[in-house]
């Protein structure tokens, strides 16, 4: 990538690990989304276009900024708007990166070792254009093939998480098959991201390879063999609210693990704007409400 391409260059201080277990210390437990649907930026009384978006994301991102753990652009709703929603995509995650709250871009990435290699260079390397603290990457072209992204993340303070079991129903087709040696799928991508944290396991520390496991999905962690304690790393659980799982549901599937895990909403959040104030307030409590289950 040519260097006029690349973005401002400031190093995070720290293991990504440290900073979000800091962060949910003094926060709560949630990642709230950015999820700019049509639907929810009309019914904030703004129309669906790239002007409109803007006006959505910022609101956002002041609601947000330094009142959650971490935030999470969803990427596919700026990439509709081309280059210049990839722009407010980045410029979304500078203001939030100034206000000092963590981004988890969700960009679902995956892809031959070479290719990935460049993914992290977009968005894990210091000089990265979409800097984020960490992106979602997918294991389906197999672990090792992440293994550029999870090296360069590791070498700049910055974090992954890997697909392990995704919130939507489909996902159970890939993500339960058993392997040769009787391993479900998601059971050897946890084994996988249990290596990747062993030295920062071994400091006591959360480490920075973290796992998508969606609130939504029952008793598979357990039916599975998902071993999520021993995996050491952040747990980013989607499908709180309008997925339909609740708090409750938070604390059983991931009992055992409950300090790892970063619940995510976008949605149900999202629903108390345009007003700051009560997007705030929204997200403060379900912070809260998860902040009490997991600390229980
Ligand atoms: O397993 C997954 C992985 C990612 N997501 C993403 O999280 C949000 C969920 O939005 P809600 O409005 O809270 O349902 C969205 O960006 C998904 O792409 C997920 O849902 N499940």
């Amino acid at each position: 990538m040519s260097s006029t391409r690349r973005g401002s260059s400031v190093a995070p201080q720290g293991t990504f690990g440290e900073r979000l277990q800091a962060a949910m210390a003094e926060h709560g437990p949630l990642c709230a989304g950015i999820d700019p649907h049509r639907g929810l930026v009309e019914s904030w009384g703004l129309t669906y276009d790239l002007a409109g978006v803007e006006r959505f994301t910022m609101t956002c991102v002041e609601a947000f900024g330094g009142s959650v753990a971490a935030v999470k652009p969803q990427s596919a709703f700026f990439e509709v708007f081309g280059a210049k929603g990839v722009a407010l995509l980045e410029r979304a995650l500078t203001e939030l990166r100034a206000a000092g709250t963590l981004t988890v871009l969700d960009v679902k990435r995956g892809d031959i070792g070479t290719t990935v290699d460049a993914y992290g260079e977009a968005f894990l390397s210091k000089d990265a254009p979409a800097a984020a603290d960490a992106i979602t990457l997918s294991p389906y072209l197999g672990y090792g093939s992440l293994r550029p992204a999870i090296d360069l993340a590791h070498a700049t303070g910055r974090g992954v998480f890997v697909l392990a079991l995704t919130s939507n129903p489909e996902g159970a087709s890939v993500q339960h098959a058993r392997l040769a040696d009787g391993r479900s799928v998601a059971g050897a991508v946890a084994d996988d991201a249990a290596a990747d944290n062993a030295e920062a396991r071994g400091r006591g520390e959360l480490g920075s390879v973290g796992l998508v496991v969606g609130a939504t999905v029952g008793s598979a962690v357990r039916d599975l063999g998902v071993d999520l304690p021993g995996m050491a790393g952040p747990i980013l659980a989607p499908g709180l609210g309008a997925q339909g799982a609740t708090a409750a549901d938070v604390r059983s599937v991931f009992s055992g693990a409950l300090p790892q895990v970063l619940a995510s909403s976008s949605r149900d959040v999202l629903r108390a704007g345009p007003d700051v104030t009560s997007l705030r307030a929204r997200a403060r409590e379900v912070a809260t409400e998860v902040a009490a289950i997991t600390a229980a």
